[in-house]
């Protein structure tokens, strides 16, 4: 299932990935990746542990060689593109460890410096240093030493890292494992800031579907070594099998029907012009986890059996229709 991906204009494509392969050894990971993403853009990569977001992401950053399929990040092929290509991106791993004795205004000053030769009239870079320790909340910790930083400080300080050099686009690999409610709010607050000021379009990896949904003005669902979902929150909800769940009761029972076709508006109408003995009426729609959880057990099932558009999904057998 996927919303079709409206791809961007022309001259705002900033990441354009057709039918990319991957395998190792014998194991053929990613099996046919295909999506695009404009200027400002921001996309989460989901999928279960071992679905292949890492390797794509590795991939695109230039890390990893493709087996096939075609693959163009700011206009050029990682697997080819120098180092004034690498100077426009900015990549956040998993945990840097490294640098523990430098302070941090002095680590992120020493790396500032490489950045200013790739400086243009459009993008001028690097970052000032004061001003970035600033938007990533580090100013009271500017002169610690890295190494006596907390977890989700020195997370912070990898993502100043990724950012220095003022990159187009930014690929953030689980940006925030172990961040307290506080950090994470202000992290996203950080990726928005980038996205809508500094129009850059930003790739993240999470296992957090709150987050993607907070986050992400796309969601892509990996499992299985292909793309089984691409759309808005709200589309991959829309467009699941089952899209509500309309609750009431009626002379003492209470009644569930799943409305699978359209709005639920017109049922719930329908109901009422009906029954005027309605009471306690919800309507619950599919949230972005049933919609994640029955889009990987689709998939699951896809490899096990041919497809068959008739067979129930989870959420559809977990309602009684019966009943309405
Ligand atoms: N260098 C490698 N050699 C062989 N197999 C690999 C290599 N790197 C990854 N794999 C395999 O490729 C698959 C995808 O791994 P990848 O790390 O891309 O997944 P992921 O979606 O990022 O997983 P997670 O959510 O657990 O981080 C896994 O089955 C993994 O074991």
């Amino acid at each position: 299932m996927s919303a079709p991906e409206v791809p961007p204009p022309s001259g705002d494509v900033v990441l354009d990935v057709r039918d990319l392969r991957m395998r190792y050894g014998t194991k053929d990971v990613l099996t046919g990746v295909s999506f695009t993403a404009g200027r400002g853009e921001v996309l989460a990569l989901l999928g279960p542990n071992g679905a292949g977001k890492t390797t794509t992401i590795e991939i695109l950053e230039g890390f990893r060689m493709r087996s096939a399929g075609e693959v163009s990040v700011l206009g050029e092929d990682p697997a080819h593109a120098g180092e004034a290509w690498r100077a426009r991106l900015g990549v956040v791993l998993q945990s840097w460890r490294d640098h523990g004795r430098w302070r941090v205004r002095d680590l992120l000053g020493y790396l500032a410096r490489f950045y200013g030769p790739y400086s243009t009239a459009e993008v001028r870079r690097p970052w000032d240093v004061d001003e970035l320790i600033k938007v990533v909340g580090l100013t009271d910790h500017a002169r610690a030493k890295v190494q006596t930083l907390s977890g989700g400080q020195r997370r912070r300080l990898d993502v100043a890292i990724g950012i220095v050099g003022r990159p187009e686009l930014v690929f953030l690999d689980e940006p925030t494992a172990g961040f307290d409610p506080h950090a994470r709010r202000e992290f996203h607050d950080l990726v928005h800031r980038l996205a809508d000021f500094e129009n850059t379009t930003v790739l993240l990896t999470t296992h957090d579907l709150d987050e993607a949904e907070k986050l992400a003005d796309r969601i892509l669902v990996l499992d299985e070594g292909t793309i089984v979902a691409n759309g808005s929150a709200e589309q991959l909800a829309r467009e699941l099998t089952t899209q509500a769940e309309v609750r009431w009761t009626a002379e003492g029972r209470r009644h569930v029907h799943a409305v699978t076709e359209g709005d639920p508006t017109g049922f719930v109408r329908e109901l009422l012009a009906h029954d005027s003995g309605v009471t306690d009426l919800e309507v619950k729609r599919a949230s972005l986890e049933d919609t994640y959880m029955s889009l990987v057990h689709r998939a699951e099932t896809d490899q096990a059996e041919p497809r068959d558009e008739a067979v129930p999904t989870s959420t559809t057998e977990q309602t009684d229709e019966g009943q309405s």
